[in-house]
């Protein structure tokens, strides 16, 4: 299977923020969500890798080029949604379709107006006058309108309701059919990633802390109940993260089989993507 997105040793940095050896991929056929806390860096990431940002070092290849003098026919096979996207709040979304389509070589007209009979967008509306999920639909009818085989969107639901969510979702079920496409999409929403996620990359503070399949993501772990009794200082150190009363504990671990031999009374359920996510980032629930 061929990577799609590359990212490898990507470094930005700002005043109080740096991405730091930003490294990923995203192989062809699959959907990846980018997962981080507020600030982690994903907006960062997703602009330089479009090249809307400079970087210090790190290089970016999307179909295998790199970007730098690839950027007119990369950019012809990338879909991009922002979460705010760039309009015009004084056209009509017909009018702003009229500036974005001679940008793309395989503009597609009746692909668009699939799109938008989809989405029951009327093109004569005002930008300024949509709905965040309208506004959302439209930037998506236009990033799905010019056969993009790399969907790149910051978080695309953020602020959608659950219907509107799932539509898209579907949508981007149905995109991946055809063969030899990917999506990167950041978010914040977990139950996304359960849906249509084949791929999870979690960053925290600017540095790649996980890049996994999510079923192995999910399987590989367990959350771990007990007595706090059975609980020694080498046990703790077995876990991601614990938290424990003057009771029990509860705890994400990687090593199960190794606190089983210690504590063959233990409990383990699966955890949810939520928990591992909280778990590495140190955080906790
Ligand atoms: N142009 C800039 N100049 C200086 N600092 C910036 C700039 N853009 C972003 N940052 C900083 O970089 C850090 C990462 O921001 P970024 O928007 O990438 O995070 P994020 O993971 O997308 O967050 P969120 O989930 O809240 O959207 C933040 O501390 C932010 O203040």
């Amino acid at each position: 299977m061929d990577n799609i997105l590359e990212v490898t040793g990507l470094n930005k940095r700002y005043n109080k923020f740096s991405l730091t050896d930003v490294s990923f991929t995203l192989p062809e056929g699959c959907i990846t969500g980018f997962i981080g806390a507020n600030g982690a860096g994903k907006t960062t990431t997703i602009r330089a890798i479009l090249g809307i940002i400079g970087r210090e070092s790190g290089r970016i290849r999307i179909f295998g080029k790199d970007l730098e003098g690839n950027e007119r026919s990369l950019k012809n096979r990338i879909g991009v949604v922002f979460d705010d996207s760039y309009f015009y709040d004084e056209l009509s979304m017909a009018e702003m379709k009229s500036i974005v389509a001679p940008a793309y070589d395989k503009w597609c007209e009746a692909d668009y107006r699939m799109y938008m009979e989809l989405f029951k967008l009327d093109g004569k509306q005002t930008i300024s006058t949509l709905s965040k999920g309208m506004k959302m639909k439209f930037a998506l009818a236009l990033a799905l309108s010019h056969k993009a085989e790399l969907l790149i969107m910051d978080e695309p639901t953020s602020g959608l309701d659950p219907q509107i969510r799932s539509q898209i979702l579907d949508i981007l079920g149905e995109y991946m059919k055809k063969g030899g496409r990917g999506v990167f999409f950041s978010t914040h929403i977990i139950s996304d990633l359960d849906k249509i996620a084949d791929t999870i990359v979690l960053i925290d503070s600017g540095r790649i802390i996980l890049d996994c399949e999510k079923d192995v993501l999910v399987d590989r772990h367990r959350r771990v109940k007990g007595d706090i009794s059975w609980l020694d200082n080498e046990s703790r150190a077995m876990f991601l993260d614990l938290q424990a009363t003057d009771y029990g504990f509860s705890g994400i671990t990687a090593r199960l089989d190794e606190l089983r031999r210690r504590m063959p009374d233990i409990l383990a359920e699966r955890p949810d993507i939520e928990d591992i996510m909280l778990a590495y980032i140190g955080r906790g629930k």
